[in-house]
């Protein structure tokens, strides 16, 4: 069974223009997918009714075969300790005033998570390749891509089987860029991760799976490799002629 499933979801902020129109994919567990898209294309939205922070006009969601329902209080508690998102701005994403302990055990006080929580963000630190006595720091005390690190902790410290990532690197320089991918990798062997990003050569390098957006709708999904090594569709012949080099997920 899947993990995720949309399945035909349309949805409009205004009544004059539809945002997406029938979207159906599903990510399965373990699964890493690339949801690419020029500005605009929607990516950003179908992230939101994933979270559950809007809701379709039309067609559902399911999160582990239940419906995802942003007005059940119950199961959205549920919800939000297995689905963890991290964004793309590093600095704006990560409140200054508070140390890096208290910023990474956010979601286990909001969620009412049990335990020792000085272990479990000290694990998190662990598994984002920082050392524990970050967790004294301030915000302002790490670059970009320490930054995203503590972000990416703060997301898989509840321990969630799915990771949503929106253009999590986009915001970063290119070797840095490369260190957080390989980082996504690592995390991705033990969570499912949709990784939301405008970058296909990214993607190409992260994710197993593709699904391309065009003005709300898919054009193509598929094996990474596989609709990269053959696109389909004309709008993936495009976005690929954009990107000079690419090496392929095996
Ligand atoms: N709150 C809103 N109210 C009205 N229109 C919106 C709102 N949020 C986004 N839109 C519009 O919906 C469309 C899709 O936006 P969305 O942010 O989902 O795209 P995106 O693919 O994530 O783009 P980007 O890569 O630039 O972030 C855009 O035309 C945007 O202007």
């Amino acid at each position: 069974m899947s993990l995720v499933s949309v399945e035909h979801v349309s949805f409009a902020y205004t009544a004059e223009r539809p945002i997406l129109d029938r979207v159906s994919l599903a990510i399965a567990p373990g699964d890493s997918v690339g949801l690419v898209g020029e500005s605009g294309s929607g990516k950003t939205t179908l992230l939101r009714l994933l979270l559950g922070l809007a809701r379709p006009d039309s067609g559902e969601i399911r999160f582990d075969g239940a419906l995802l329902d942003p007005g059940h209080r119950a199961f959205m508690r549920h919800f939000r300790r297995q689905a963890q998102v991290v964004f793309q701005d590093p600095y704006s994403s990560l409140d200054p005033r508070q140390k890096i302990f208290s910023i990474i055990a956010e979601p286990l006080r909001s969620l009412r998570i049990e335990g020792d929580h000085k272990e479990m963000v000290a694990k998190a630190l662990d598994a984002v390749g920082l050392s524990p006595d970050a967790a004294d720091r301030y915000p302002h005390q790490f670059s970009g891509g320490q930054r995203q690190r503590i972000a990416i902790a703060r997301a898989i410290v509840p321990g969630p089987r799915l990771l949503l990532a929106d253009e999590a690197v986009s915001a970063l320089d290119l070797t840095t860029k490369v260190r957080i991918v390989d980082l996504l990798a690592q995390l991705s062997t033990s969570m499912s991760l949709l990784f939301v990003s405008h970058d296909i050569g990214v993607v190409a390098a992260l994710c197993k799976r593709i699904v391309i957006l065009e003005k709300g709708r898919i054009v193509e999904q598929g094996d990474t490799a596989a609709v990269l090594a053959a696109p389909q569709h004309p709008y993936t012949q495009r976005l690929l002629a954009s990107v000079p080099r690419l090496s392929f997920k095996d």
